[in-house]
């Protein structure tokens, strides 16, 4: 079994408003996406090909939250949320008969960073 992965930036505003502390206001971070596929190799030898998982992850998120104002589009948008609704959006697209969605990372700052992998 194989694990595959490509990283994505995308760059985007929010405000914690459940938050008590100085992310409740407007601000915003560079985010760093890790998409990550287990499964097994099929006939050209790739789990998937990494031009198309890009495509998908482009087509799917990054032209929807890429200088977006997360708050219009995920409640609460924590880092916890962010990979959640980025895990809905992916799953169907990302599931083939070798290889499926595995894990979802984001790093809201270099340091700090939220793992999902579903359910
Ligand atoms: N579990 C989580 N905790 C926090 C989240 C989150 O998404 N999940 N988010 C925030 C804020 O969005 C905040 O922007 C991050 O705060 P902080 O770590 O303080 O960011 P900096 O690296 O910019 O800190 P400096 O020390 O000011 O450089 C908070 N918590
Ligand atoms: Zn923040």
């Amino acid at each position: 079994m194989y694990l595959i992965s490509r990283d994505f930036k995308f760059d985007a505003a929010h405000k914690l408003e459940k938050y008590h502390g100085k992310c409740e206001a407007l601000h915003g971070h560079t985010y760093k996406l890790r998409v990550t596929l287990i499964g097994i190799p099929n006939e050209e030898g790739m789990v998937v090909d990494f031009v198309q998982l890009k495509t998908i992850v482009q087509e799917k998120v990054l032209k929807v939250l890429d200088h977006s104002y997360l708050n219009e589009i995920i409640p609460q948008p924590t880092a916890e949320n962010i990979a959640k609704w980025i895990w809905q959006m992916l799953e169907e697209s990302l599931t083939f008969s070798n290889c499926k969605l595995y894990e979802v990372i984001v790093w809201e700052t270099e340091d700090c960073f939220v793992t999902y992998r579903g359910g």
